[in-house]
């Protein structure tokens, strides 16, 4: 049984009152907790038949003795680009519709929360290094050979231990997920040093589609789910063995792969024109590329000087660029535009839309083959996003340019004269799609769980042990 009561700092009166209301008389001998952020803080973690701690929304859980106790998930992940966050949500709302109260799902950048510069600010260095391209490729490609990287991560593993341990052990994993190819080492090396490594399952959900890092597969995870054969070559040909790699395709968020959406209730809820063809324009979470150019060129493109009418309407979506939202915010346009900030109902957006342009991040590319969306891709991140341009062009769902005036072009022809070439490429984006991924990946990760049999009693125990 589970039971959710009121909140942090006062815990210890409060739970103490559910405990006797739920036990009766005194608690002793039962220890409760203060949750307390600083990683120095020591605590000792009782797992065997009562459980007690916060969850996701600061509510404290009540597990009774005996009971059949959720098990703890732990998605690793950092808000590095978007595309990490939302396939962690992905993994967290398909393991809530399949498996109910059987899991209990904490998705953390445990580094932020819990350690020191470079790991607490790896948002910030990666959005630098990604601006200045070249210094971004001498990082991606000088740090593949493994020999760098994992003396690299086992440094900064040992240098950290302590502060990685607090921030695993806050939230008793039972499984640990992670969807970041700097998140296998370090967690994997304090597990080991813990002695945790054969209680603990740990996986990696890979969420590039081609080019991505060696530092994703890492030889002692007990999954690695590829989200295309390319990346699962990969796998194979960097040590991993055939029993640990699954390919399942990439984790996207169960609205986009479940919902029956009709586009013209769509546009009616979105306030979009009901006739005019319309194209979606975005840069993922971040709002990167060029997506002030492109737009002015559509804006060009799609009216039609001869009848001076639209033959067409924009979308623009910015993600977190705030900068990019008021630049667009006061221009003109010749055809009906929208611009909009970071959107939390993407699936909506596209749903409504008959094309999209956008660089090519995996998590906008694999929503939009589901949603049927033929793409231009018009930018990539050298290193893991490079492979996507041909994952998207060879399999006929898109085209790449770079240019804002060949996209413009591109996007008017399919609005008019080349309308069976969009249909086409549509279809081919359809079957390219994979929506019930996450679902295959989260039922695989459960039958792990159940073939390791009761995980309950792993006693988490914090020390001093690790750093010493
Ligand atoms: C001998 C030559 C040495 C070269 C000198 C380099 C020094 C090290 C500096 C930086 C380390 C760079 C790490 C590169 C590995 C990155 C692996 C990777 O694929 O990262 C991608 C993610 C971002 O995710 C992607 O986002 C995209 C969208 O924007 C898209 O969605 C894509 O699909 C996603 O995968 O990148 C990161 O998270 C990088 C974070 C950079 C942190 C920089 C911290 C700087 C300082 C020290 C490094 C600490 C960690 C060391 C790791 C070194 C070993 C890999
Ligand atoms: O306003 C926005 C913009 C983007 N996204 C999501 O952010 C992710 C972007 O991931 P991608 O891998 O495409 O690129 P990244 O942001 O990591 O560069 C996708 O799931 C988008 O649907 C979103 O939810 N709202």
């Amino acid at each position: 049984m589970v039971m959710k009561v009121a909140t942090p700092e006062k815990v210890a009166s409060i739970t103490e009152k559910v405990w006797q209301s739920v036990y009766g008389g005194s608690n002793s001998g039962r220890h409760f907790y203060h949750h307390n952020h600083h990683p120095k803080h020591q605590r000792r973690y009782s797992y065997e038949s009562e459980d007690e701690y916060e969850d996701e929304d600061g509510t404290i859980q009540l597990m009774q003795m005996g009971a059949e106790r959720s098990k703890n998930v732990l998605i690793l992940m950092s808000d590095t680009g978007g595309g990490h966050r939302a396939s962690a949500e992905a993994i967290r709302d398909a393991f809530r519709i399949e498996f109910g109260d059987e899991y209990r799902i904490h998705v953390k950048d445990v580094w932020k929360e819990y350690t020191g510069w470079p790991l607490n600010d790896m948002e910030r260095s990666y959005k630098f290094m990604v601006k200045h391209v070249q210094l971004w490729k001498v990082a991606f490609h000088g740090t593949s050979p493994r020999w760098i990287h994992s003396s690299y991560l086992a440094a900064i593993a040992s240098y950290y231990a302590k502060e990685v341990e607090a921030g695993l052990m806050k939230y008793k994993p039972d499984i640990i997920i992670s969807v970041h190819p700097l998140m296998q080492h370090i967690p994997l090396l304090v597990l080991k040093w813990k002695g945790l490594q054969k209680k603990v399952i740990f996986v990696t959900v890979i969420t590039d589609l081609n080019t991505c890092h060696p530092t994703w597969f890492h030889p002692r995870v007990n999954r690695c789910y590829c989200p295309s054969k390319e990346v699962a070559k990969r796998a194979l040909y960097d040590g991993l063995e055939d029993s640990q790699v699954r390919v399942f395709g990439l984790p996207i968020r169960p609205s986009f792969a479940r919902a029956v959406l009709s586009k013209d209730d769509l546009r009616r809820e979105l306030e979009l024109d009901p006739d005019l063809p319309a194209v979606l324009l975005m840069g993922g979470g971040e709002g990167m590329g060029p997506v002030k150019k492109t737009a002015m060129a559509l804006s060009e493109s799609l009216y039609d000087k001869d009848q001076q009418k639209p033959m067409g309407q924009l979308i623009i979506i910015c993600g977190r660029n705030k900068g990019l939202v008021s630049t667009l915010e006061s221009q003109e346009w010749m055809i009906p535009t929208k611009v909009r900030g970071f959107e939390t109902q993407m699936e909506k957006w596209m749903g409504a839309c008959d094309c999209i342009i956008t660089k090519a991040g995996p998590g906008t590319i694999a929503e939009a083959l589901i949603r049927g969306l033929p793409i231009v891709l018009n930018d990539y991140i050298p290193g893991q996003e490079k492979g996507n341009v041909p994952y998207v062009v060879d399999n006929g769902a898109g085209v790449f340019t770079r240019s804002p005036k060949e996209t413009a072009r591109i996007v008017s022809e399919w609005f008019s004269t080349k309308t069976d070439e969009l249909k086409r490429m549509s279809e081919n984006a359809v079957k390219l799609a994979q929506p019930e991924a996450v679902f295959d990946i989260v039922k695989d990760i459960h039958e792990l769980a159940r073939h390791r049999g009761p995980l309950a009693n792993i006693s988490y125990v914090s020390t001093s042990a690790v750093t010493s």
